[in-house]
């Protein structure tokens, strides 16, 4: 998977795919991700990528044509169509099926805005989709980014190996994951849930699906439809729900 960055400060995003799961994918071939500066494609000595807004009012838009050739740019640096997304505040909520999606994807171009945003002539002739990362306001989309690479690079074949839990992750089956427990047993912060040291893996994991749906009742019942839940798991809710008022 090829993922190309257009932003004012490239760097700053590949080094968010540099460390960790995501920096051995790239070091392992799985994944690449390149930088392309629309200061390199400015005109004059100046190299304005900036201008001040028509109609007046406080920052700086971001000019399209210092855009629209690094897009370009990015687009013929390798073969295959690619997808632009475009992270601002005015996108749609990224969701880990939105996530899901673009990790199906062999090529994504993302482009990430500074000052008061980009030039709207630019989005709608270049850009596929608009994405938020959430309801609030950064200084560049350069972090929203980074988001992206993270959430979509675990996802692709051979990053995680069996031992990391890409799978078992909250929001992978809709629900929030399970509460986690290592060694030791014993510890002045409290025990670990006996059932997980019984050996018991039917009911280890009634017991995780039991915590996931549970907390995600508690504290994301916005993500739970009752009604969609097995009769197993409005079950197991129901115990999660009784063991509180015990
Ligand atoms: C400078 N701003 C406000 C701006 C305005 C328009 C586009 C991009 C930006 C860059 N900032 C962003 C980007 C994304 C998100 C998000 N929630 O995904 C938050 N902020």
């Amino acid at each position: 998977m090829r993922i190309d960055i257009v932003s004012l400060f490239p760097e700053f995003v590949a080094q968010c795919a540099a460390f960790g799961v995501v920096g051995r994918a790239v070091e392992r071939g799985l994944l690449s991700v390149h930088g392309f500066n629309p200061r390199d494609y400015a005109e004059g000595n100046y190299r304005r990528v900036d201008d001040r807004p028509f109609g007046g009012g406080p920052g700086m838009v971001m000019l399209i044509d210092p855009l629209r050739a690094s897009l370009r740019a990015a687009r013929e640096a390798a073969p295959g169509p690619a997808r632009v997304v475009y992270m601002s505040p005015q996108g749609a909520p990224l969701t880990q099926a939105k996530v899901r999606e673009l990790a199906g994807r062999e090529r994504l171009i993302l482009l990430c805005g500074r000052y008061e945003g980009i030039d709207e002539r630019l989005i709608r002739a270049e850009v596929d989709e608009e994405i938020s990362i959430g309801d609030y306001v950064l200084s560049g989309g350069e972090l929203a980014a980074a988001v992206i690479v993270d959430a979509v690079a675990r996802l692709r074949e051979g990053v995680l190996g069996d031992a990391e839990s890409a799978v078992q992750d909250s929001f992978e089956d809709g629900l929030l994951d399970c509460p986690h427990y290592t060694r030791p047993v014993e510890h002045d912060l409290g025990t670990v849930p006996e059932v997980l040291m019984s050996g018991n893996h039917a009911e280890i994991a009634k017991w995780r699906r039991m915590q996931s749906l549970g907390r995600t009742w508690q504290r994301r019942p916005d993500l739970l439809d009752e009604a969609a839940l097995s009769k197993a798991d409005r079950k197991l809710l129901e115990a999660y729900r009784a063991a509180l008022e015990a």
